[in-house]
């Protein structure tokens, strides 16, 4: 490099350095206030520590004044992680997911606390349910519905055996990869679950026609099989992996470029309304002509949107369903206030599963 270069070179990394050691500075300071927020809470008697409104609050906040280089989310992940290193100085979160390890729900758990939480895998949906209804996690992450799959029905059916709350809500884009420990011309067998086969189908026929597809009972395992096979390959997120010791041979190699599943934060807080907020309740209308009208219309009425209405068999009642509705709004919401109050004198039943913050990245 000529001389002028390696001298601006110099001086530029003397800046870095000077700007890391005023980030660390700052960094201490919020720290240190998230300490003193902890003790103001204790002294109040609380042991509420985690705020996923007020988190979502200042991850928008930073978002929006946000002046670039780097891209909005980028910075929303880098403050979700600041904020769980601070609430890591308060308490010791620990959250069950869909595990093992490497999954999209581990993925996910992460992008909702940050990777200061604990996160603890169980073997399926009803045990997160179980362990954060007994207490042995504060909080459940729970997959609820895939843009490409639709709906997660053991998840909704299991929101009405507990009574527990929906806290928070998590995007997540579902990026798969094609990973192994051989060269590509090298591969036999892909591993793969029956959901990730079915969202990467046209890339497999157009880039891997002659290969045998195993089936695997979740991506992380997949990625363990294709480690453990000479001439196998699997198709698993980069976390998996890693963890099972293989490399990149394609990334994004699902059909959809879009494909996302949606998550639900469940646990026993309440959150307030802050202003960019969902609403998720069930609904059992009465079995008569035009009662699905009946328990839109108030939402309609009071100009509410719908983001979501799913429906599902109503239990113990042949052929009648109850529905699954999400929109937009917050239970403390004086719109929203009243038209749960319209609702419930059209339905048979209303449960009101949670207001919660909407994902935020
Ligand atoms: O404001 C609070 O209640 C805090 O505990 C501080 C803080 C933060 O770091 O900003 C930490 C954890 C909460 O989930 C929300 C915010």
């Amino acid at each position: 490099m000529a001389e002028a270069g390696e001298t601006e070179l110099l001086q530029l990394r003397q800046e870095i350095d000077r700007v890391d050691s005023e980030i660390l500075r700052l960094l201490s300071e919020r720290g240190r206030l998230a300490q003193r927020v902890g003790v103001c809470k204790r002294a109040a008697g609380s042991s509420q520590f985690y705020h996923p409104d007020r988190e979502g609050e200042i991850l928008r906040r930073v978002m929006a004044e946000n002046p670039g280089p780097f891209a909005a989310e980028q910075v929303g992940r880098i403050f979700r992680e600041i904020i769980s290193a601070g609430l890591a100085l308060e308490q010791s979160l620990q959250v069950a997911y869909l595990g093992p390890e490497g999954t999209f729900s581990q993925l996910a758990a992460e992008k909702q606390f940050g990777t200061s939480a604990s996160f603890v895998p169980v073997a399926n949906i009803a045990e997160i349910f179980r362990q954060t209804d007994s207490g042995s996690t504060q909080f459940g992450v729970v997959p609820v519905e895939n843009s490409t799959e639709g709906a997660v029905n053991q998840t909704l059916d299991l929101m009405l055996d507990y009574p527990l709350q929906i806290c928070g809500e998590v995007e997540l884009r579902i990026v798969h990869n094609l990973v192994a420990s051989i060269p590509r011309a090298a591969i036999r067998r892909v591993h793969v679950h029956y959901q990730t086969r079915a969202q990467c189908r046209q890339w497999l026929a157009q880039n891997l026609p002659a290969v045998e597809l195993c089936d695997a009972p979740s991506n992380a395992e997949a990625a363990q099989r294709a480690a453990a096979d000479p001439e196998g390959a699997a198709i698993s997120t980069l976390a998996a992996a890693q963890h099972a010791g293989l490399e990149l041979l394609a990334q994004g190699i699902e059909d959809n470029p879009e494909n996302s599943t949606r998550f639900w934060v469940i646990g026993k807080i309440a959150t307030r309304s802050t202003g960019a907020d969902k609403t998720s309740i069930v609904v059992g209308g009465a079995h008569r002509a035009g009662s699905l009208h009946a328990l839109l219309a108030p939402f309609a009425d009071a100009g509410i949107s719908l983001t979501r209405i799913e429906s599902r068999p109503a239990r113990g009642a042949l052929w009648q369903y109850v529905f699954y509705l999400d929109f937009l709004g917050h239970q403390q919401d004086p719109a929203v206030r009243s038209t749960l109050l319209a609702l419930q004198e059209q339905a048979a039943f209303v449960r009101i599963l949670g207001s919660y913050p909407k994902a935020v990245f």
